[in-house]
């Protein structure tokens, strides 16, 4: 590409409301400098004690002014940013980087399995290549309640992936469209149709995930299911166990596909060794794991990390982040991209 050729595949633009943060930062600043002159006009000549409360109170303030002006490198040139996804796919659909998606929940009372297999289900669902995406669930309370429910996502992932496909669903995890879409969609009679099947199977799920939360363990007639939870006949605890690693979609090949014929992503459990008496370093550790585990089997070049209670609401979202690591220009300037988040009310 020569060098005028260059079109990029984002743009930053300054943010707007910027009017109002000048309003705020500057009438700030004015006060802050008539605080500096009341202290020393009010200085006290006095030695005793109240000096020494004049000195406390002007360096508490001190601080506070020193903090405040730090904070604002971070603010007074805030942009908002566009991605340009139809220049990357025109540019380098054929070359796509493989995506590793790297997932991490600790504790299936505080973290439900169920909220943690929508997750899954909402990555699993990129808008992206699915040979060139894999995605990692690391499992710190070494749960076979979270294996059971992420096997349950991997079945129901071939018939909820090409649902998104050919409906163009925007939000892609179940249980938040379920929510969000209680009635039939439309009056399309295949829509609804299709609707209402992989809503009796999310539903069927649910319960099942729901039973043996309430149960406490996977029942013996479950186990049969998948090897996998052989792993937990040996004496597992949460705190003292093997590593556990478990494919549960084995994406090489294109041998693992979706109710239509089409590849399904790669889909992965991991329980890292645990001792007692050794340092874990948490979502910290977790994340290393992660990356030793991934870099042989899939190695990807890009790594998306989520907590499991941070659902993708947007199947573009791997994309977007592409566009900043593939732009031409300032994409060698980037390592990481940090997406917006939105909290759902209660
Ligand atoms: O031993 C642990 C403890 C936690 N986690 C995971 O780490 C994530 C964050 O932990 P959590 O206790 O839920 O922290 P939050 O305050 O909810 O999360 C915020 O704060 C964390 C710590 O700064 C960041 O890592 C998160 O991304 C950020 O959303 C969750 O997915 C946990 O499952 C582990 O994998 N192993
Ligand atoms: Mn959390």
């Amino acid at each position: 590409m020569k060098k005028d050729d260059y079109i990029p595949l984002f743009e930053s633009k300054a943010a707007g409301w910027r009017g109002v943060y000048w309003f705020y930062a500057i009438s700030m600043a004015v006060s802050v400098s008539l605080i500096c002159i009341h202290r020393v006009m009010h200085f006290p000549h006095q030695k005793g004690l109240a000096r020494w409360a004049w000195i406390g109170i002007s360096m508490a303030e001190l601080w506070f002014v020193t903090y405040w002006i730090i904070t604002q490198f971070a603010r007074y040139r805030a942009v908002s940013r566009y991605t340009f996804k139809d220049r990357l796919s025109r540019r380098y659909e054929d070359g796509l980087p493989c995506v590793d998606i790297f997932v991490s929940t600790a504790d299936p009372q505080l973290e439900p399995p169920l909220m943690v297999a929508d997750t899954v289900l909402s990555l699993m669902a990129y808008d992206y290549p699915p040979e060139k995406l894999s995605v990692y669930l690391s499992d710190d309370g070494c749960s076979d309640l979270v294996f059971y429910a992420l096997y349950e996502a991997s079945k129901f992932s071939r018939v909820w992936l090409p649902f998104c496909r050919s409906f163009n669903v925007e939000l892609r995890a179940p249980n938040a469209y379920f929510s969000a879409v209680k009635e039939l969609p439309s009056d399309d009679p295949s829509l609804a149709k299709e609707w209402r099947e992989v809503k009796k199977l999310y539903n069927e799920m649910e319960a099942q995930i729901t039973d043996i939360m309430k149960l406490g363990r996977v029942p013996d007639h479950l186990r049969k299911h998948h090897k996998g939870l052989r792993e937990w006949e040996s004496g597992v605890s949460r705190s003292n166990h093997h590593t556990i690693l478990q494919v549960l979609i084995d994406g090489r090949g294109n041998k693992e596909v979706d109710i239509e014929g089409k590849p399904l992503p790669m889909l992965l459990y991991l329980a890292r060794e645990k001792r007692p008496g050794y340092a874990h370093n948490f979502k910290a550790g977790a994340m290393n794991a992660l990356i030793r585990v991934s870099s042989r089997i899939s190695n990807g070049s890009i790594i998306l990390n989520l907590d499991c209670d941070h659902y993708s609401n947007n199947p573009q979202s791997v994309r977007d982040a592409l566009c900043f690591f593939m732009d031409e220009k300032q994409g060698h300037n980037i390592a990481y991209v940090q997406h917006p988040q939105k909290f759902d009310k209660e």
